[in-house]
């Protein structure tokens, strides 16, 4: 039996997990949040439905050396006796080259160093963490786990932009994201309803940052993200798909420069930009500002054209599933973008959609409709199990 912790970077929070991998499969002991942005710093642990909050003596450094100390000294001293086996982390960025978990050495973090301008927001915070692990545990084995690698199964014509060969064949192609939600939804669909997996299915994953995957047998076929993480559906603050005339005009016309519009397009626009109002979907809910319904029906409209273009990929639709902190949680916005798909012959259960259950579709619906609680932290905990 070993331990294994596993870190999800954000570019302000930290999600951690903690396993212990026996037999091949792993059990959660717990998992927690560290938000780098809240004072004074706390790690909150969730074991078996209890919480508790930890208050970290530690000053936030570039290199996160003295949090990863304190947090490690946390963990430790919760679960004395054998030191951590191996620690996982999830890279969003595995370029061309990583298609699977790899274990990290300095070569390694290099090429997936030199990766962070496809990913500005994620890849540096994910290596930022690393290197703390690396320091703070040198003799310990560290995996990388890739967003890209789920979508490696795609086509060479869903990877291909319409842009010159030359740049395509450098690496400028559409990659996608998510890949561990996806993974962890498709393997839940093989274990409880292998028939459907079968089928021809949308996951919209849904949450901060937020995409779409068309799955067919658990492959990935297509997805609404492409060559970095702002491609398709409106996520909280970014657009998605945009005329590449807009940052264009606003180079042309506005005098932006390049980190001002990387900035805008990472953090002004989505659900916050159209509303004005809130990046959470949470609070545009339950505002009456007309702008914050308006983001919300474009938000739904946009997702609902998305998932009709992967199901021209797919050939058809049998099913859409819903996955990540908006589509776990926000009856209101599943519901419409069902409504939006009412054409493709999808029925929502109106009580079951507000009990948040996991069979979605009323009777008579021609697709099958679900809500399936993601956990990318496990699927790089089995992946770390796996490698050791
Ligand atoms: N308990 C909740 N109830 C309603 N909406 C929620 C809840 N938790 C999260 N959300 C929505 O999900 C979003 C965050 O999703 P999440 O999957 O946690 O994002 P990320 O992992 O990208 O940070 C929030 O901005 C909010 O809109
Ligand atoms: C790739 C991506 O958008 O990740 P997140 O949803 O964690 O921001
Ligand atoms: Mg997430």
């Amino acid at each position: 039996m070993s331990r294994i912790l596993t870190f999800n970077a954000g570019s302000s929070t930290i999600k951690l997990g903690v396993f212990e991998a026996s037999g091949g499969d792993v059990r959660m002991l717990a998992d927690g949040v560290l938000d780098l942005r809240l004072e004074p710093l706390q790690l909150r642990l969730d074991e078996n439905g209890c919480r508790e909050m930890f208050a970290l003596q530690a000053r936030i450094t570039d290199d996160l050396g003295e949090v990863i100390e304190a947090v490690l000294d946390i963990i430790d001293a919760r679960w004395p006796g054998a030191a951590f086996a191996a620690a996982g982390h999830r890279i969003v960025h595995g370029g061309a080259e990583f298609v699977a978990p790899v274990v990290l050495d300095e070569a390694v973090i290099a090429k997936l160093d030199a990766l962070a301008p496809l990913a500005p927001l994620h890849q540096p915070a994910g290596l930022r963490l690393i290197r703390a692990m690396r320091r703070a545990r040198p003799g310990q084995p560290q995996i990388a786990c890739f967003d890209t690698a789920f979508h490696h199964t795609q086509t060479a014509l869903a990877k291909r932009m319409a842009i010159p060969r030359a740049l395509h064949d450098e690496g400028v192609r559409r990659y996608g994201f998510h890949g561990l939600s996806y993974q962890f939804i498709a393997e839940e669909l093989r274990r409880r309803e292998p028939a459907l997996l079968a089928k021809k299915l949308v996951v919209a994953h849904l949450g901060s940052g937020a995409s779409l995957c068309a799955l067919e047998h658990g492959v990935s076929r297509d997805t609404s993200m492409g060559f970095s993480a702002l491609d398709g559906i409106p996520m909280a603050t970014r657009p998605g798909e945009l005329d590449a005339g807009v940052p264009l005009y606003l180079q042309q016309q506005r005098g932006m420069s390049v980190d001002e519009l990387q900035h805008w397009l990472y953090h002004d626009c989505g659900l916050k930009g159209v509303s004005g109002i809130s990046a959470d979907t949470r609070v545009l809910l339950e505002s009456g500002a007309p702008e914050a319904a308006e983001a919300i029906d474009l938000f739904c409209f946009r997702i609902a054209r998305g998932i009709s273009a992967l199901a021209n990929t797919l050939g058809g639709l049998d099913g859409v599933v819903f996955t990540a902190g908006i589509g776990e949680n926000q009856p209101p916005i599943r519901a419409r973008v069902c409504e939006w798909l009412s054409w493709l012959g999808a029925k929502i259960d109106a009580g079951a959609n507000a009990r948040a259950e996991r069979v979605l579709d009323a009777e008579g619906s021609r697709i099958a409709i679900r809500m399936i609680a993601t956990d990318e932290e496990r699927v790089i905990a089995r992946s770390v199990a796996g490698l050791l």
